[in-house]
């Protein structure tokens, strides 16, 4: 039986996070968990949780701790027989200690884009509020302008993608991931991905993927074998 993976892509805003989680989907068949789309859902759906966020996100604050890990663990453990790949979380040092103490990652792939870049790219991201499916005007535009491929609606733009606002959610995101990453980095499971683009970090990502995924368990591998 094909052995259960689990990693977590962590990077800036518009670092690429959805679009590359996509490609692992794709080509690994790991299911994508992404915190963002599923705090959407969990709005449409009028849940309690769902409820509560919603007053977070409105103010362009993180969803508290509590609620985000209230949330999100029973979803990993209805999905627990898959392999996964979460996107969006953790994100702060004490969803990274819930998350440990839940499971063993085997992964963790932090992308690493300049300023410049992410600034230039958030400044082109339309979205299709409903699904999540992102798009960018110069990289990945729509067949029509300003309409989801799929359904025909309208795209959107996030407020807080432009560039006034972005300055300072990066720097919130240095501070918050900082020792989450710190804590991967200890573990030995961080995998640093540093480029200006998307297509040139992804053969990386494949190739690591490719060998850990294809690998026996650390346990298997400590098994004698005569
Ligand atoms: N792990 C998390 N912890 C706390 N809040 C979260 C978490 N994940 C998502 N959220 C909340 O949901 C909102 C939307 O998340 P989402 O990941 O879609 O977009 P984002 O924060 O704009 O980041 P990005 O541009 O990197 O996708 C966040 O701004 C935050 O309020
Ligand atoms: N120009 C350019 N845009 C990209 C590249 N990779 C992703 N994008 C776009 O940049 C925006 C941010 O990417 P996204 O995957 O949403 O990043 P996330 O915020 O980390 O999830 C989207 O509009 C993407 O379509 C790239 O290599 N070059």
């Amino acid at each position: 039986m094909a052995r259960i993976f689990r990693a977590v892509i962590m990077g800036p805003p518009g670092s690429g996070k959805g679009t590359i989680s996509e490609r692992i989907a794709r080509t690994f068949g790991l299911q994508h968990l992404s915190s963002g789309d599923f705090l959407r859902e969990n709005i449409d759906a009028r849940t309690e949780a769902g409820k509560l966020a919603k007053t977070y996100i409105k103010k362009g604050l993180l969803v508290p701790d509590h609620v985000m890990t209230r949330l999100l663990l029973p979803r990993l453990e209805e999905i627990a027989r898959h392999s996964w790949l979460l996107d969006g979380f953790p994100r702060t040092l004490a969803q990274a200690q819930v998350l440990n103490s839940a499971c063993d990652l085997d992964v963790v792939i932090s992308l690493n884009v300049p300023f410049e870049t992410l600034k230039e790219r958030l400044r082109h991201r339309w979205i299709h509020p409903a699904s999540g499916r992102v798009y960018n005007l110069v990289f990945n535009p729509p067949r029509v302008k300003g309409v989801d491929d799929i359904t025909g609606e309208p795209l959107i733009q996030h407020e807080d993608d432009k560039a006034e606002a972005l300055v300072a959610r990066l720097r919130h995101y240095k501070d918050v991931a900082k020792p989450v990453i710190d804590l991967y980095k200890s573990k030995g499971i961080l995998h640093t991905f540093s480029d200006t683009d998307t297509d040139h970090i992804w053969p990386h990502i494949s190739s690591m993927l490719s060998v850990k995924i294809t690998a026996p368990t650390p346990s298997a591998q400590s098994t004698p074998t005569h």
